[in-house]
């Protein structure tokens, strides 16, 4: 059997790689710490990631730079060592590519390389965003080549689970259209709807509420990563964007005409049979969730009463949203329970004094 016993080389020491030394820190695994910015991996060492000086030779190498420099990173790594080379770009074609391109003996040497993907992260990066926990109950694809080792596939796997994640294995081909469609493309609509708010006037922010919040987060993202990410992506990006853009054209086609309703009702009957389609929390399946709404008070102690008074009605809270409109004394806390419970959540909630609907 093939033990995670380290050490890890992390090359790369943002977000993930640090999250990544973190986590294995925590089990006692010896991780080295390497990056093209001192400071970087200087913090990554301060907070606990890790230790940029370690003698022993890496069992395993994480590689975890930017898309663009991750075929040039894994190639040197599997010279330079004797070690499984794995790394965790969010685009798993372009990098193998890369990769094969600068390996002397192709086949050899990339027996030890597998790429993996995380699926976890935020639109913070560098080394102070990381974290231990940021992989806990994530899913981790893991994207072996034809000629990929069936050892270093174990390894891989098991540092996947270090790091707290479930794993999926999956073709080079399909993960890269795969996070087309789960990732890369949400972002950039995403970004384009944010994009739309760039001269909007502030009266009109004002009345921003959840919804654009929702759909604006990941906006935020860094976009110099997500630059490589989607032009290394472009070919499996393509075809859903082209999709998009015809449903768009018959959308402004409609639009005050009179079949407009129609095409409008089919455009959101398709969304809200898609997003039903998105697995719920913990990678399970998706559950019927019933909202309650709660109004409440914008001063400290009063989301630790609702919890308390919630927890009281037997509930298992298993989504939260608290929306803060701006200008308002009050907040609104949405809170997600499976339907069995809700009866008995907003019986207990209104006895307790809060106001409350569905
Ligand atoms: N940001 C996210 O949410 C996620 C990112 N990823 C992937 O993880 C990788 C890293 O992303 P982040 O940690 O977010 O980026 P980051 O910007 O936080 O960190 C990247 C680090 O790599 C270093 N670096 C750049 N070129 C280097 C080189 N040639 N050698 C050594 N170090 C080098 C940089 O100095 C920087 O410290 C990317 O490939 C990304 O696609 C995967 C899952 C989630
Ligand atoms: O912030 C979020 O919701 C994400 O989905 C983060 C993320 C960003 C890039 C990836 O390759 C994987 C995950």
């Amino acid at each position: 059997m093939t033990e995670l016993r380290g050490p890890v080389r992390v090359v790369g020491t943002g977000l993930i790689g640090t999250s990544i030394g973190l986590a294995l820190t925590r089990l006692g695994v010896v991780v080295e710490l390497i990056d093209a910015d001192p400071d970087s991996a200087l913090m990554a060492e301060r907070i606990g990631a890790g230790s940029r000086l370690v003698q022993l030779a890496p069992q395993l190498v994480v590689v975890a730079v930017p898309p663009d420099h991750v075929g040039e990173v894994i190639a040197e790594q599997l010279r330079q060592t004797d070690a499984i080379v794995t790394d965790a770009a969010s685009v798993k074609g372009k990098p193998l590519a890369d990769a094969k391109a600068l390996t002397d003996k192709a086949a050899d040497d990339l027996a030890r390389y597998v790429g993996s993907h995380p699926m976890a992260g935020s639109e913070r990066n560098g080394p102070l965003a990381g974290r231990a926990d940021l992989f806990d109950g994530a899913t981790w694809a893991i994207t072996p080549h034809p000629t990929s080792d069936p050892e270093a596939v174990e390894l891989v796997r098991r540092l996947a689970e270090a790091c707290g994640a479930r794993t999926v294995e999956l073709s080079v081909a399909d993960h890269d259209l795969a996070v087309a469609r789960v990732s890369h493309l949400p972002q950039l609509m995403s970004s384009l709807a944010a994009g739309t708010l760039v001269d909007a006037p502030s009266a009109h922010l004002d009345l921003s509420g959840q919804g654009v919040r929702d759909v604006t987060r990941i906006a935020a993202s860094d976009p110099g990563l997500w630059t490589q990410i989607v032009s290394a992506n472009s070919p499996a990006l393509s075809g859903l964007l082209e999709q998009i853009r015809d449903e768009l054209d018959r959308l402004l086609i409609a639009l005050g005409k009179e079949e407009a309703a129609d095409e409008v009702t089919a455009v959101l009957r398709r969304g809200v049979s898609g997003a039903v389609r998105v697995p719920g929390k913990h990678g399970s399946p998706h559950i019927e969730l019933v909202s309650v709404l709660v109004t409440i008070p914008d001063r400290p102690g009063q989301l630790a009463r609702l919890f308390a008074d919630a927890a009281a009605s037997g509930a298992n809270v298993e989504d939260l949203r608290i929306d803060h409109s701006p200008g308002r004394p009050v907040g609104e806390v949405e809170l997600a329970v499976k339907p069995a419970s809700v009866d008995q959540l907003v019986r207990v909630l209104t006895e307790r004094g809060w106001s409350v609907h569905r």
